[in-house]
């Protein structure tokens, strides 16, 4: 089954861009997915063909009109009944490697690219549009993070990676970042790569790469640890959490 991604973009021409090239451009060439760029701009109704207005209530810049991108919804919809429509924004949830493996194992997904101040809020329930945001920083448009999103999902189709193990041990798939790198010259300007990984004992690196996956985990994404601890750690079903007054 082909993974059919449907961009509604002011830029169709960003597509697909970097994802042309290397193994999703493979991909994309022998059909493993397949990809619709469309021109939002082609549903305006007006003379002028406007996709934006100025905001409510006063402020700078201008908003996606929520008419235009209906009808630019409801045309992708009716060619890809099953595929979730997701919009790219900051104010949207954050999207994780467990989402992502959600959305590759289903039939595709359409993507809402941004540009300017953003949408009109009504347009996430009236066509039911979920907002996904790929970082705590601000980008000029959504195309980026539609690339983002459509890179990670195309590596996790079957027959894309070589290995299908690279794509289990990565970081994030077990909740941890994955352990740390090393190749030949085993020595590179005075730094050795760990013993360990030249002992040829298997169980011995294991438990090495684990304790690394741990501790880098813990000092550089303590919010990734605390979800981890806390998914091993679980209350007892009824437990009561105590609260900081107790
Ligand atoms: C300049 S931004 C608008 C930012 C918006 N006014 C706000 O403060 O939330 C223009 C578009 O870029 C995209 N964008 C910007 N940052 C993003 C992020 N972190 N994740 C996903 N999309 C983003 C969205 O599509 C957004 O509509």
């Amino acid at each position: 089954m082909t993974f059919a991604a449907t961009v509604l973009t002011l830029y169709p021409e960003m597509f697909p861009g970097p994802l042309g090239l290397s193994l999703a451009g493979r991909a994309l060439s022998e059909g493993v997915w397949s990809l619709d760029s469309v021109q939002i701009r082609d549903f305006a109704t007006d003379k002028h063909r406007s996709v934006d207005d100025t905001p409510a209530g006063g402020g700078a810049g201008m908003v996606l009109k929520p008419d235009v991108l209906a009808t630019a919804i409801d045309h992708a919809r009716a060619r890809q009944p099953d595929a979730p429509v997701l919009a790219m924004s900051p104010r949207g949830a954050p999207l994780t490697q467990s989402r992502i493996r959600a959305l590759a194992d289903g039939p595709g997904v359409t993507i809402l690219c941004g540009r300017f101040e953003g949408f009109d809020e009504r347009i996430f329930e009236g066509r039911d549009v979920e907002p996904v945001s790929i970082g705590d920083y601000i980008l000029s448009g959504g195309e980026v993070g539609a690339l983002v999103l459509l890179d990670a999902c195309i590596r996790l189709l079957p027959g894309v990676m070589g290995a299908a193990s690279s794509g289990v041990e990565e970081s994030f798939e077990s909740g941890l970042l994955e352990y740390p790198h090393y190749t030949r010259p085993v020595d590179w300007e005075g730094r050795t790569i760990p013993e360990v990984l030249r002992s040829g004992d298997h169980a011995k690196i294991a438990a090495w790469r684990k304790q690394q996956a741990e501790t880098d985990t813990r000092l550089r994404r303590p919010d990734l640890w605390e979800r981890h601890e806390g998914a091993r750690v679980k209350p007892p079903s009824g437990a009561r959490r105590r609260t900081r007054d107790e």
